[in-house]
């Protein structure tokens, strides 16, 4: 009696083994499915991703397949591969992957669909036309005119309140309230709507949903993320056409796109507010908390602050008033800003775990450049994570430490490139992804980040309330995370 049960559990468990789960085929990568079927090696993922990858790369080497919750993803993990894996557009898709994501958060429809006759292709080269070039000029310089006029208000309000000048207040708070108030309006345009009641609903909403967004790519169906769920059907809302349509000045970027949905008959008010949604999201996910950590490590580094309000005040002289026409904070002005641009660099470094997945479309063999091929099945996924790339001590000296100053040469001027193994790396930063689906904003985001810190510097005193803590914990693991908790912090206007 006891024999045949004991085979048959041994059964069961075998069969369970194998489902879902394959062996490796001669030419393939290693493969790393675990014990557990379907699920693979998914907690171990989830709960220490980095070491997990640094120990199966450490096992396996740098090209190796992981079964996690159904999806073979094999990581690539070798940062000179990065450029040739960047360069395999005929074998691997961006936008499925991104396309199911949208229409998961977003509700999206599948722009393929020829009866909305709107070209994804289209859609493409319309945000990188109208977010670089001539039109990253104009968003600059309008970005800078709103922040500086939202600066104003809280300089008026500050002055107003407060007794003895100082104002106590999350930092994280503070940077999102500015950040996304100037970008809505820089994006989408003004109007007297816009106040600032109005704008406190949107963050709130805009956070609720992006709280849930790491949860969404996991699978979980956005109606069971109740909070979520209601905060984008708010904020679908305020995208309505008669809302968003009677706002002045909008950017090029939504103005060509609004130009763009409404050639379609087919799609309909809401489909089109969603998009706008999403476009409002992607231009705010990552920059909100990139500013606050910019600001946290800078505070937290007084040889930093040092660093940047000398270059700062360089530019900007004794005089603080930052008139439009003498100071306009352009490209030009900002790149000059080397200490600034490379403390931004060195927080995204730190910051940062943005994945880049790809799907395969077909069976084929992938070659990095390393005199080594590997076997891909049509289907599976391929991911590079860069984050193993900024921790890497080989690459970067003490990589956990903030170096304000590690993207200067010796020259004084910024840095192309780190030594990896005797040979020059160029793939050493990339937070805003690869190939041809790198981030089209990746020029505005940075120019807003630079400036925001710029006119804060400039108009304000800020400390940390408890500088000798720890860096907060973060909230998810994708992009630029935004922390667990809030830092307090304090500032004053200066006089
Ligand atoms: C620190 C700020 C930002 C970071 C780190 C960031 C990062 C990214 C990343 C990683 C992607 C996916 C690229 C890939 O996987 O290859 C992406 C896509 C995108 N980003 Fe950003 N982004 C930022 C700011 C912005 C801003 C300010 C805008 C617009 C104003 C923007 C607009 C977009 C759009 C439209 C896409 C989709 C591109 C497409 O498929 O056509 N991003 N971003």
């Amino acid at each position: 009696m006891f024999i045949p049960l004991l085979v048959i559990v041994f059964g069961i468990v075998w069969l369970l083994s194998r489902w879902r789960t394959r062996s490796r085929n001669p030419g393939e990568p290693p493969l790393v499915s675990g014990w557990l079927p379907y699920f693979g090696v998914s907690r171990e993922f989830a709960t220490k991703r980095l070491a997990f990858l640094q120990e199966c790369k450490r096992h396996h080497g740098n090209v190796f397949t992981c079964l996690l919750s159904g999806q073979y993803i094999t990581f690539i993990t070798d940062p000179f591969a990065y450029g040739p894996a960047s360069r395999l557009g005929p074998f691997l898709d961006f936008h499925e992957f991104a396309g199911k994501l949208l229409r998961k958060a977003f509700a999206i429809i599948d722009y393929s669909d020829p009866k909305y006759n709107i070209s994804e292709h289209e859609l493409h080269r319309l945000n990188a036309r109208a977010l670089q070039g001539e039109a990253l000029a104009d968003l600059t310089k309008s970005v800078r005119k709103t922040l500086q006029s939202i600066i104003q208000q809280e300089i008026e309000e500050r002055q107003r309140f407060s007794n003895d000048g100082w104002h106590e207040e999350g930092l994280y708070s503070f940077c999102s309230r500015i950040m996304l108030h100037a970008g809505f309006v820089t994006l989408f345009g003004h109007n007297k709507s816009l106040s600032s009641t109005t704008m406190k609903n949107v963050r709130d909403d805009f956070q609720r949903f992006d709280d849930a967004f790491a949860m969404v790519m996991a699978g979980i169906p956005m109606w069971l993320l109740r909070g979520a769920f209601k905060a984008r059907v708010a904020l679908e809302q305020r995208f309505l056409a008669e809302n968003v349509e009677t706002l002045l000045e909008p950017s090029t970027l939504i103005a060509q796109r609004i130009a763009m949905f409404n050639r379609s008959n087919t799609l309909s008010d809401l489909q089109k507010a969603r998009a706008h949604f999403a476009v409002l999201w992607a231009a705010h996910a990552n920059t909100l908390p990139l500013a606050f950590w910019v600001l946290f490590y800078f505070l937290r580094n007084p040889e930093a602050l040092k660093a940047v309000r000398a270059e700062v005040e360089e530019l900007c002289g004794a005089d603080l008033n930052l008139s439009e026409n003498r100071i306009p904070l352009d490209q030009r002005q900002l790149n000059g800003l080397v200490n600034l641009s490379s403390a931004v660099k060195e927080t995204m470094r730190l910051v940062s775990s943005a994945m880049h997945v790809r799907v395969a479309k077909q069976n084929f063999n992938l070659d990095l450049g390393s005199g080594r091929t590997y076997s891909i099945r049509r289907g599976d996924m391929l991911a590079m994570v860069p984050e193993l790339t900024y921790m890497d001590p080989e690459i970067y000296a003490k990589p956990e430490e903030f170096h304000h100053d590690r993207y200067i040469d010796e020259f004084g001027k910024e840095r192309t490139s780190f030594q990896y193994r005797g040979r020059d790396l160029k793939h050493f930063l990339m937070p805003f992804g690869s190939g041809s689906s790198m981030c089209p904003g990746r020029f505005f985001a940075l120019n807003e980040i630079r400036q925001l810190m710029v006119l804060l510097l400039c108009h304000f005193d800020m400390e940390l309330v408890h500088p000798e803590d720890p860096p907060p914990k973060s909230r998810r693991n994708i992009g630029i995370q935004p922390p667990r908790e809030d830092v307090m912090f304090r500032y004053r206007c200066k006089v």
